[in-house]
């Protein structure tokens, strides 16, 4: 059995790690710790994980007992792994990082996003991108994994075949984004209130999101050279999902885009590329680590409009954690994660 420590166990993330892992026929949470919730156990805060977990309780963060397991994941807000993966990679745990703090290469430009300084850019060199579909070989040898956010992962997925292949004019990408509410987390704040966010939708940020970065990172390795991305996320009145439009003007009609979306994801177990035609829906993939697609070229013109759909909390967050955790142990990289969506 694989060891799990997770850190910060009370956040949606941390609790959807739970749900996920319960399933998971190799892996045995060992430590989850929550600081005001100490002492207090797992299923007397979730009934829905009753029958689960039911000698565990949170603690407060210990170097110590963290580093006796295999694996730790983060599920934290921004600057909790900075302070504490130093000494936890020292240990010989590994690291798989649900927050922001290792995704990007650059320091200076996570400090300017993030607003505060970098915590640890010396272990910058050695954190690897999870995104299985571009970088599973680096991922199997990663001790330091940097899961991609929500928005960035269903964006990526979306665009990369076309970028890859050479075939998007790439100084006018397009990213109109809709996310649930849970992806502002747990915490309580006015916006994720019922009656401000139920019966409405925003868009917001549209200046600069923090992930307008970490996406344009992913594109531009892709692409190769620099890429010009507008990212507009929005805010629906739904709990779980994103839904990703994708807008990128083709340089060349006559390419099958069916075929090149299909053969690229041929072997990927967690993405699916839909029948021409398709409109994914965020239910169809609502508590599944499945991300699916469609492309559409409207009119037969020159514009390609992709259509990503995810579960926020899951290819957008834990269950691309635990994928992760699949790969870098040597595991099937389904395990724990097979079932299909709840919803059709
Ligand atoms: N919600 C989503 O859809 C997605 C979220 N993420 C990222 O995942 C991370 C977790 O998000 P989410 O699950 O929403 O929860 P929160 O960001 O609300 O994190 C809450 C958890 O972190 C713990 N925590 C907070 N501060 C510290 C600290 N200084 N030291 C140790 N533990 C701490 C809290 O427990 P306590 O304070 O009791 O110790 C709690 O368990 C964030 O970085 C978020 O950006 C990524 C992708 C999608
Ligand atoms: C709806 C909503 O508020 N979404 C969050 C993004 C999700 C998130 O938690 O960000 P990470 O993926 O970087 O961890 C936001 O826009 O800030």
């Amino acid at each position: 059995m694989i060891k799990v420590g997770i850190v910060g166990g009370t956040g949606y993330t941390g609790v959807e790690l739970l749900r996920l892992l319960a399933q998971h026929p190799e892996a045995h949470v060992e430590v989850i710790t929550s600081r005001s919730e100490e002492g207090m156990r797992v299923p007397d805060m979730y009934p829905n994980l009753r029958g689960h977990y039911d000698d565990l309780a949170f603690s407060v963060p210990d170097v110590g007992r963290l580093g006796a397991c295999d694996v730790v994941f983060f599920a934290t807000p921004h600057g909790v792994a900075h302070s504490l993966a130093g000494e936890l990679l020292a240990t010989g745990t590994r690291i798989i990082d649900l927050s922001a703090d290792f995704r990007l290469r650059d320091a200076d430009e996570w400090s300017k996003w993030y607003g505060q300084a970098h915590g640890a850019p010396d272990l910058l060199d050695q954190a690897v991108y999870g995104l299985p579909e571009v970088n599973r070989d680096a991922i199997r040898q990663a001790r330091l994994i940097a899961v991609p956010g929500c928005y960035p992962t269903a964006t990526q997925l979306g665009l990369i075949p076309l970028l890859e292949a050479g075939l998007a004019d790439t100084s006018t990408l397009i990213a109109d984004c809709k996310s649930g509410v849970s992806g502002a987390g747990r915490g309580a704040s006015v916006g994720s209130l019922l009656g401000e966010s139920s019966e409405s939708m925003k868009a917001y940020t549209v200046t600069g999101h923090r992930h307008l970065p970490e996406i344009r990172q992913g594109l531009q390795l892709a692409a190769k050279g620099p890429v010009g991305l507008t990212f507009v996320p929005h805010l629906t009145p739904m709990i779980r999902g994103i839904h990703a439009t994708l807008y990128a003007t083709v340089k060349d009609r006559s390419v099958d885009l069916q075929n090149l979306f299909s053969e690229r994801y041929a072997n990927e177990p967690f993405v699916d590329v839909l029948p021409k035609g398709s409109h994914p829906e965020t239910r169809s993939v609502r508590g599944s680590n499945m991300c699916r697609i469609a492309v559409h070229r409207p009119q037969d013109g020159d514009l390609v409009v992709v259509l990503s759909v995810i579960d926020n909390l899951v290819k957008g967050a834990s269950g691309q954690a635990v994928q992760n955790m699949n790969i870098a142990l040597g595991l099937e990289e389904t395990l724990g994660l097979a079932h299909p969506a709840l919803m059709p």
